[in-house]
């Protein structure tokens, strides 16, 4: 039998640089004394939990996260908490932010944004079949290893599909689907629209519907009001690819299985048909 989880404490690990900060908490690099094995440690204070009333979010992240073994999702090695703050034992992503990446070489080019978007499609195939929908799929959310494997992290939104769940609307719109943003009752499709945002913003380095504020970015997503800036040289594949994705009604959108065997994957992904 699997052996049981033993109990994770602070004494346990040598604590590293700070990786980064986040809205709840601060993120470390970390060593287990007796393995050596080096772990990201995310650090989140009840305080701040209880304040944004996210406690029943996190337990369902962990829940979620700690369930999936994917190369592509991070792993979620364990948790623990003490009287003030709870404990992520997370995978450490070696090259840490992509949205970073992202921002320093303003946008990437077809092959590697193929080869970014092959690997996500994988892992939200893998989520789908385990009945997880993401609904959080952006740049922030995915983190770097070794190799330029792809890693999506904070599954802070994650849900078992179908959810009507609220969505409080904080932070970017830009990646929400319509039926989203109306509060509708949304499955395992918002996934794909949210590829879709993301594969032109790894085109040409901005959400396609961004704009001025809430209502104006809210009128231009429900309006599928999608353009591509002429003076950003972009295959018609690579076109044709975001705009099956970015389709008002769910059922239109194009499947992940459709996703991987399109011309724009299988040209720029070398072994993409192997998989
Ligand atoms: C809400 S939050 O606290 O989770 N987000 C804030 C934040 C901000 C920044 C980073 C990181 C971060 C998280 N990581 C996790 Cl989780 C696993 N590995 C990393 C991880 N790894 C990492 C690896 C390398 C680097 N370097 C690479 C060389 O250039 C300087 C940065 C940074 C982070 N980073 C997190």
């Amino acid at each position: 039998a699997k052996p049981a989880r033993r109990k994770w404490c602070l004494d346990d690990f040598e604590i590293g640089r700070p990786l980064g900060k986040g809205k709840f908490g601060n993120v470390f690099l970390a060593r287990e004394k007796k393995s050596k094995f080096i772990v990201a440690l995310k650090v989140l204070f009840k305080s701040q939990l209880q304040k944004h009333n996210v406690e029943h979010q996190l337990r369902r992240e962990v829940e979620i996260q700690s369930h999936l073994q994917h190369k592509n999702i991070l792993r979620l090695f364990g948790y623990f908490h003490d009287e003030h703050r709870v404990y992520l034992i997370l995978e450490y992503a070696a090259k840490g932010e992509l949205y970073k990446i992202l921002q320093e070489r303003s946008r990437f080019d077809e092959r590697t944004s193929a080869d970014y978007i092959f690997q996500l499609t994988n892992a939200l195939k893998y989520c789908h079949r385990k009945s997880v929908i993401h609904r959080d799929i952006k740049p922030e959310n995915l983190l770097l290893g070794l190799e330029n494997t792809l890693k999506i992290a904070d599954f802070g939104w994650a849900v078992h599909a179908p959810s009507s769940r609220r969505k409080t609307l904080c932070g970017t719109l830009d990646y929400l689907p319509p039926e989203m943003i109306r509060q509708e009752p949304h499955d395992a499709t918002v996934d794909l629209w949210s590829l879709g945002v993301l594969t032109y913003e790894f085109l040409f380095g901005n959400p396609p519907f961004e704009a001025e504020g809430h209502t104006n970015t809210y009128k231009r997503i429900t309006s599928v009001d999608l353009r591509f800036p002429e003076h950003i040289p972009v295959s018609a594949e690579a076109k044709d690819f975001v705009k099956k994705l970015l389709r008002r009604r769910p059922s239109e959108r194009m499947s992940l299985a459709d996703a991987l065997q399109h011309p724009w994957i299988t040209k720029n992904v070398p072994h993409s048909s192997l998989a």
